[in-house]
Formats: structure tokens, C-alpha cells, sequence
């Protein structure tokens, strides 16, 4: 039967717009679960009403034209958007069952297990290995010397960067290539054990090369990691992400297995969308 097309979010006032939704194929535990989530930047609302389920040891991917909230959507998820002072963010967000935002939580333990990488490569301007060890210390998860090498070498290993700096662990990070120093980011993201990885267009900086690099690293970590994605490129979603949730003008409009969004999208906006007809 034909899908009725839900409300255009444009015209649609306080009605709540319907997300459609496709169940992924293997029953995933869920991870991360949101439920009625809004987001006001000051009196501006940029999330409306969004319930997502983010399966774990997976990539979910948030794809959307510019605007749609996907940045803003992601950084509930570690409480990023605490630092903006007009941010103000409802609904229940919960890892684990756990609600994060309950007000005995440690926020700074929570961005622990929810690292973050950016879309510009930000290595701290110190060394590669102080780059990495700098997380663990002051998280207290290492004490020696030792302790700390094996972190280190670790974390570059796993993002997988170990042998390319292997030689030159007291130089600066800064002194790398844009697509080393996102994986360095990512190394140091994986150093102090998180559970989860949100990435916000972690490629967009990157040539290709770089890009098809971090993109098979992605692959490699979803087998330990849940991870979470924001992209522009819809090939990137459709290459990396297990699950795809589409965005527009705030409202989540259509989520469900990657495959099942990119070859038959159940909702005319995410068709045009992928499609190329708007974004
Ligand atoms: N710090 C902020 N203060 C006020 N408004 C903001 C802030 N950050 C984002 N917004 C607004 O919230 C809406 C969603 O923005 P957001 O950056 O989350 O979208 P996005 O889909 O990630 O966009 P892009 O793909 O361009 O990065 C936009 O209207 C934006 O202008």
C-alpha cells in the first residue's frame, strides 16, 4: 500500500511530524536510546520531538541538509550542547538505561565514554604521545611509565597509526598529515576506553585518500565500538553506516537500516533528498 506522506514540517505547527521507521534486520541491543528529544537555542527550537534507537557496536549515520540539527541532535548525546549557554535540551537520552541527564551523573566521566572526534583534526599542541596520554591521565587509568606506553601504543595501533609515528612519538601532533592528525584524534578518543564514538563529519577535511582511510578505520572500530556519525556525503553514509537516520528541518523524518534508506526510502523528502534534489 501506498505510504501516506507525512506533514510538511513547514506547514506543520505544533503537529508532530511522524518518523517512519524500518526495523534493522538483527536485533541489535540498543545502545543509545532517545525518546521525545527537543532542543531551543534560546527561544529558536532545533530538534523537534526526535526518538532515535542507536544500535550498538554499529555505525548509525545522520545524514540531512545543512540546518537540519544533525550536529546539534549529536551533541546531546554527550552533552555537548551543556557548553552553549542558550542550549537547552528535553526528552531522555539514556546509554545503557542510564539517563544521562540526570543531575547525578559525571558529565565528565560521560565524555569519557562518549568521545568525540570533530570535522577539523584538533590535536592538542603537544607531542603525538602526550597527545594520547593525556586523556588516561587525568582520567587516572594509568600510572607508570609502562602503563602509559602500552596506552599509547594501543590507541595508535587500534587507529591504526602505530607504525606511520612509531619513530617520532615526541614530536608534535600538530606536525602531522590532516588525515594522521584525525587519526591521532581518533586514537586519543579511544584511549580513555570509551564505549561509544560520536564522529561530526570526521572526513570533510580530508582528501580522499585520507578519507577512504578513515572510513575502512570506522569499519574496523564498529566491531568494539558504537559509533555515531554526522556526514554530508551520502556515499559515506551509505559505504560506513549500518543504520541511516535522515533529518530535516529539525525533525527526524526517516531512520532504518543504511541499505533499506539508500535503495528504497520509504518517505518522499528522504527520496528527493538522496536523490539530489534538495540539500
Ligand atoms: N550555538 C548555536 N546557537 C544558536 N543556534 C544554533 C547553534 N548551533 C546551531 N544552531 C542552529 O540550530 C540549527 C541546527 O544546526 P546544526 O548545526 O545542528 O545543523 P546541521 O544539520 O549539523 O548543519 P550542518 O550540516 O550545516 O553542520 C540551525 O538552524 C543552526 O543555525
Amino acid at each position: 500500500a501506498a505510504i501516506a506522506p507525512a506533514p510538511q514540517p513547514e506547514s506543520s505547527g505544533d503537529a508532530p511530524i511522524r518518523t517512519v521507521r524500518s526495523p534493522m534486520p538483527n536485533r541489535a541491543r540498543t545502545k543509545i536510546e532517545t525518546k521525545g528529544v527537543d532542543v531551543f537555542y534560546g527561544q529558536k527550537q532545533a530538534i523537534f520531538d526526535v526518538s532515535l534507537d542507536i544500535p550498538e557496536k554499529a555505525v548509525t549515520a545522520f545524514i540531512g541538509p545543512s540546518g537540519c540539527g544533525k550536529s546539534t541532535f549529536l551533541r546531546c548525546i554527550n552533552r555537548m550542547n551543556d557548553t552553549i549557554d542558550i542550549a537547552r535540551v528535553t526528552g531522555r537520552i539514556a546509554i545503557d538505561e542510564r539517563d544521562i541527564y540526570d543531575p547525578d551523573l559525571d558529565v565528565v566521566e560521560l565524555r569519557a565514554r562518549v568521545g568525540m572526534v570533530f570535522q577539523k583534526p584538533n590535536p592538542f599542541p603537544k607531542s603525538i604521545f602526550e597527545n594520547i596520554a593525556y586523556g588516561p591521565r587525568i582520567h587516572g587509568l594509568a600510572r607508570s611509565k609502562t602503563d602509559f606506553e602500552e596506552i599509547v601504543e594501543g590507541s595508535l595501533r587500534r587507529a591504526g597509526l602505530f607504525e606511520e609515528v612509531k619513530d617520532r612519538l615526541q614530536e608534535p601532533g600538530t606536525g602531522l598529515s590532516g588525515g594522521q592528525q584525525q587519526r591521532l584524534c581518533i586514537a586519543r578518543a579511544i584511549a580513555v576506553n570509551p564505549d561509544v564514538i560520536l564522529m561530526d563529519e570526521p572526513c570533510s577535511a580530508l582528501d580522499p585518500i585520507a578519507t577512504a582511510r578513515v572510513e575502512e578505520l570506522i569499519d574496523e572500530l564498529r566491531t568494539n565500538y558504537t559509533i555515531v556519525m554526522v556526514t554530508h556525503s551520502m556515499q559515506q553514509a551509505a559505504r560506513v553506516s549500518q543504520k541511516t537516520a535522515f533529518f530535516h528541518l529539525g525533525y527526524l523524518v526517516e531512520e532504518g537500516p543504511t541499505e533499506g534508506i539508500f535503495t528504497s526510502p520509504r518517505e518522499k523528502r528522504t527520496q528527493d533528498y538522496i536523490t539530489g534534489r534538495f540539500g
